[in-house]
């Protein structure tokens, strides 16, 4: 990372009269673009970033900054990046509140400095070329976090197992933990750097438990910013619930805790689950069949009760031969919030590949995400749904399973956690 250059927005007006030029311009590129494209960030909105070492400005790509600080945690709202490590931690025994509280007091001066394009403490220099790239850290606690720092009483209510579907397959050594990191970047080299950084800031105090790495399409690499496609080549994430609407904040985040679980509040729960896709079946359908499978056009996600791709879905439409334009058992049908007393989720999702099985299948699919003030009324509501009715379960398998609850961001100076840490 190029040392000690970039500057969060508060600081914005330190910066050189060239370098804030530089930065007006890619901001202005940037939403020239359109907003799809841009990084908007736990405090308001991400910020273009002139790294500056020789003079020359980074590209849009590495110069964009989500800001670290804010009322939420950067990783949830924002787009997702082009390269994800999610990994799960297990405190060490002794660790405790005290050894738990420095951990994460370590994880975000570092996490601040990175997501800013500045060397963090004790830098290995895998990413010194490079600016920020759209870095996001996201912190988490599991179930075991609480008993492991004697913080059960303290523990959210809606922090419960997961109940088990029939079509689960789950590895427990791919599930759960007491500590989750989210990592995104728009580099590669940059995500990698954060995940080294975190995982050496971690030693003595907690354990690799599990880890995933995912990937999504790389920024600039269609004519405008588009919805993400995922293995089985469908565009996913259209009917996501939006910034925009009006219970937004009140589907995502949670809100209004009071007493115990209070330090929950501008935090959210995530719901991850490492989905392999059966690709080879999947490759055997027909076109038509695949489509009808999800209840969408797979060229440009339209629903098959017509429009285009951001057309709302019309579950009710006939075609002229009597059948349902979207098939009783299509994916979106059985999960829509219609289906399911109103129940959402954000997903933001990476997609995976770890190379083939021995018989030659390969072992890939969906690291998908689900974000949610309450995972009963969002990913378990409709999960209990899917697991009975869609018409997608042949082709995929749950293979691993956690939950965490994740704090609300912080202020510069404190630490993710120190409300419930330290209070
Ligand atoms: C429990 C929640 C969900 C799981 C698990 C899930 C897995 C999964 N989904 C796709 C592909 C697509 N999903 C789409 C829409 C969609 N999916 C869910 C929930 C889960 N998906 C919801 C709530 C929705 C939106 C439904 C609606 O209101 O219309 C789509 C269509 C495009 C979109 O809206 O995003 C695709 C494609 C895969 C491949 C998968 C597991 C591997
Ligand atoms: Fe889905």
């Amino acid at each position: 990372m190029k040392k000690a250059t970039a500057k969060p927005a508060a600081e914005q007006s330190e910066l050189t009269e060239r370098q804030e030029i530089t930065r007006r311009r890619l901001l202005g590129a940037a939403s020239a673009a359109g907003a799809a494209g841009l990084v908007v960030g736990g405090a308001g909105g991400a910020y273009g970033y002139a790294a500056m070492s020789d003079g020359a400005p980074l590209t849009s790509v590495g110069s964009t900054a989500v800001p670290f600080h804010g009322d939420h945690q950067a990783g949830i709202v924002d787009p997702a990046q082009a390269t994800g490590h999610l990994v799960a931690f297990d405190l060490a025994p002794g660790a405790g509140r005290k050894g738990a509280a420095a951990l994460l007091r370590r994880w975000s001066a570092a996490a601040e400095a990175m997501t800013a394009g500045r060397a963090p403490n004790g830098d290995n220099q895998i990413a010194l070329d490079a600016g920020p790239s759209s870095l996001t850290v996201t912190f988490g606690f599991g179930l075991g976090f609480f008993d492991k720092t004697g913080l059960n009483d303290r523990v959210p209510e809606n922090l419960a197992p997961i109940p088990p579907f029939s079509s689960d397959a789950l590895d427990p050594k791919l599930s759960d933990g007491d500590l989750w990191v989210q990592i995104g970047g728009d580099d590669g080299l940059v995500a990698f750097h954060a995940l080294r950084v975190l995982q050496k800031e971690a030693a003595g105090t907690a354990t690799l438990r599990w880890q995933m790495n995912g990937f999504n399409r790389a920024p600039g690499a269609t004519e405008r910013p588009r919805t993400p496609r995922n293995l089985m080549g469908q565009i996913d994430g259209t009917n996501n619930p939006k910034p925009t609407d009006k219970d937004f904040a009140a589907r995502i985040f949670v809100s209004g805790q009071t007493g115990a679980a209070s330090w929950l509040n501008g935090g959210s729960y995530a719901v991850v689950r490492r989905i392999r896709m059966l690709l080879d079946s999947w490759d055997h359908l027909s076109l038509d069949r695949q489509e009808r499978v999800i209840g969408r056009r797979k060229s440009d996600g339209a629903p098959l009760s017509g429009g285009t791709e951001t057309t709302p879905v019309d579950l009710n439409k006939i075609n002229p031969d009597g059948s349902l334009a979207i098939p009783g058992d299509a994916h979106i049908r059985v999960a829509a919030p219609a289906s399911n007393g109103g129940a959402a989720m954000l997903r933001r999702a990476f997609s995976y590949h770890d190379g083939y099985d021995q018989d030659g299948t390969p072992n890939a699919g969906l690291l998908f995400v689900a974000w949610q003030s309450d995972p009963f009324n969002g990913f378990i509501k409709v999960q209990q749904k899917l697991d009975r009715a869609d018409g997608l379960s042949r082709f995929i398998r749950h293979e691993s399973s956690a939950l965490f609850a994740v704090p609300g961001g912080c202020a510069p100076g404190e630490y993710v956690g120190q409300r419930l840490l330290e209070s």
